[in-house]
């Protein structure tokens, strides 16, 4: 019998950052070999972090990447790296895994399931690979298998029939409601079928929209689950294994709790927030608080993304504004240790109009008055951002942003919006959620209906069906793809579905030019949902 010890490194890449990625690959495996682990277990394309998008085009590509593995191998390090990194041969990209043992590179696996679908264009930048790739790791058959290869089930079955008696798997798996537990259910699955315990190590981190939650998890042949790393953070863990009578053992070892979906969701807000604002360099953020549920939950986020030293909150009265969300927000500003401020819009908005009324010529008021009070919120927090170097969190949550009920330039200025794959009624439960871990939101925010507080006494509800009844119209329009038709068939009002499903169609343009944010759902309205803008398809089927 021989023992194995294995380290997990789940780590936060920085995509496009080579030599920076080499860094902490670098810097994991000293630690991992210091507590005297054999091997190190990186996530999917761990050089150059994912998805790197047309970085894969660059020309100096190659040269890049062959650098930072010329730097590893160099380390004179004891342990064997086994890491991810794009690999160009002859002009073609591939999707690769290497292990990097006693200062040489002792064998390569080129991806062979490479995913196009949902927010995933690997089939754009790669070629894939055609074999299984079996080393040696101190007297075990391993295999190597990258993310997606393990959704289908022909690597594995590949792998067994090559003799593997342990798979080692690189992920980049993004995060959606209801994930880890998806993946779990399947890698149990594919270690049955593969015969083999199976260690799965995924990145963890914000990239622009996509947010990874690590949650790097081991499962022994039988597919129990044998080690979980805590989500949402970096870890760095070793699993035991051990080598007999042909075959790789496993007991039980430490297992991070999984999430309840409400704590996951909020978690995801969090970290995709926080990567965004440290990744791009921002010194803080600013939002407009209206004493609104939207801008309370962003602000909530915000300052447990970033802590509420970063975080500054401007409230913007207006005529409509009352005096409770004013009152709301401050205590809101208070309650969570934020710098606060109330800058007034009437003066501009009665410059504008000063200006505008002559050309208009006693025009009758409409939606124009409105956002144009929503755009000098937004001209305010724009000049605050340059001045400060503050990144604009807008608020927009899915429901709005799926039915154009929001102002371009307006309150959609601004640079990231977290709420953006959030349906309304989740911002409900979300903002409960946050507050059951210490009140921060105060109750009446929650309590009261949503208003846009544009014209007096003007409730959302007014112009759209409940937001109970609109958000599932709208998961079965936007995420399950249904026709209108099918939609009323399952008892919705056809006058609320043809409205829905019309505006969700007329204001793609919107959602073009809106701020990216934190895709949370299997569809978000970012690189998974693509409609053509100009389109004569018939609205709604
Ligand atoms: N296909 C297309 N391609 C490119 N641009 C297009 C376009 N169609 C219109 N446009 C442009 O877009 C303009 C209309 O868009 P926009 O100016 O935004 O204005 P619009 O969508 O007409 O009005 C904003 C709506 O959002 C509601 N709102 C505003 C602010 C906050 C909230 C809230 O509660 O959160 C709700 C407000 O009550 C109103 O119903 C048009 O005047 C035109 O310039
Ligand atoms: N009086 C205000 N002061 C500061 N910001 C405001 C004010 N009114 C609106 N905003 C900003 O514009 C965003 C959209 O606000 P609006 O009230 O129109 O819609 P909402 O979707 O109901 O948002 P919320 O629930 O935050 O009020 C707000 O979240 C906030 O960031
Ligand atoms: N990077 C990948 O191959 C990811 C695809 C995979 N189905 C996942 O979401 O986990």
């Amino acid at each position: 019998m021989s023992s194995l010890s294995i380290a997990m490194a789940q780590i936060n890449p920085l995509v496009g950052d080579i030599p920076g990625n080499a860094e902490r690959i670098l810097e994991q495996a000293r630690r991992a070999e210091a507590q005297g682990a054999d091997v190190i277990v990186f996530p999917e394309l761990t050089l150059s972090g994912y998805p790197p998008e047309d970085l894969l085009l660059r020309p100096s590509l190659a040269l890049r990447i062959d650098r930072a593995l010329d730097q590893l191998k160099q380390a004179d390090l004891g342990i064997v790296l086994v890491l991810g990194y794009p690999k160009v041969v002859a002009g073609r990209v591939f999707n690769m895994a290497g292990v990097v043992a006693r200062g040489q590179l002792v064998c390569e696996y080129a991806k062979q399931c490479l995913p196009n679908y949902q927010v995933f264009d690997e089939v754009r930048y790669f070629v894939p690979g055609d074999s299984a790739c079996v080393f040696d790791l101190k007297g075990v058959p391993t295999a190597l298998t990258i993310c997606e290869d393990i959704w289908q089930p022909g690597p594995v079955e590949q792998a067994r029939d090559a003799g593997a008696k342990l798979m080692l798997n690189l992920n980049a798996s993004p995060f959606h409601k209801g994930k880890p537990r998806e993946r779990e259910q399947l890698l149990a699955e594919r270690a049955r079928q593969g015969h083999m315990p199976i260690v799965y190590v995924n990145q963890v981190g914000g990239q622009d929209e996509l947010v990874f939650d690590g949650g790097s998890v081991a499962v022994n042949a039988q597919g129990d689950l044998c080690r979980r790393l805590p989500a949402w953070q970096e870890s760095l863990e070793l699993l035991q294994a051990n080598w007999h009578d042909g075959s790789v053992h496993m007991a039980h070892q430490a297992l991070a709790p999984q999430q309840q979906d409400l704590d996951s969701v909020y978690q995801a807000l969090v970290t995709g927030t926080r990567d965004y604002v440290n990744k791009n360099g921002f010194k803080g953020v600013v939002l407009g608080l209206s004493g609104g549920i939207d801008s309370a939950l962003t602000l909530a986020i915000a300052v447990d993304a970033l802590g509420p030293e970063r975080v500054t909150a401007i409230m913007m009265p207006f005529r409509y504004t009352s005096e409770l969300s004013q009152t709301d927000a401050a205590e809101q500003a208070r309650r969570m240790g934020v710098r606060y401020h109330s800058l007034s819009i009437e003066p501009m908005y009665e410059a504008f109009m000063a200006t505008l009324d002559p050309v208009f010529e006693g025009a009758k008021r409409d939606t124009t008055e409105e956002n144009l009070q929503a755009r000098c919120r937004g001209v305010l927090l724009m000049a605050w951002s340059n001045k400060r170097g503050d990144l604009v969190l807008t608020t927009g949550n899915k429901s709005e942003l799926a039915v154009g009920y929001s102002t371009l330039y307006g309150d959609m200025a601004g640079g990231f919006d977290a709420l953006k794959d959030v349906p309304k009624t989740l911002v409900f439960e979300l903002s409960r959620h946050r507050n059951e871990q210490g009140e921060v939101i105060p109750p009446s925010v929650i309590t009261r209906p949503p208003s846009a507080e544009l014209a007096p006494d003007q409730k959302d509800e007014d112009s759209l069906p409940p937001y109970e009844v609109l958000d599932q119209i709208l998961a079965l329009y936007v995420e399950q793809d249904c026709s209108a038709e099918a939609i009323i068939a399952r008892g919705f009002a056809r006058e609320d579905v043809e409205r829905v499903v019309r505006l969700v169609d007329i204001n793609e343009y919107k959602r073009r030019q809106a701020p990216i944010g934190v895709r949370i759902t299997q569809r978000g309205f970012g690189r998974d949902r693509r409609y053509p803008i100009t389109s004569g398809w018939k609205l709604g089927e």
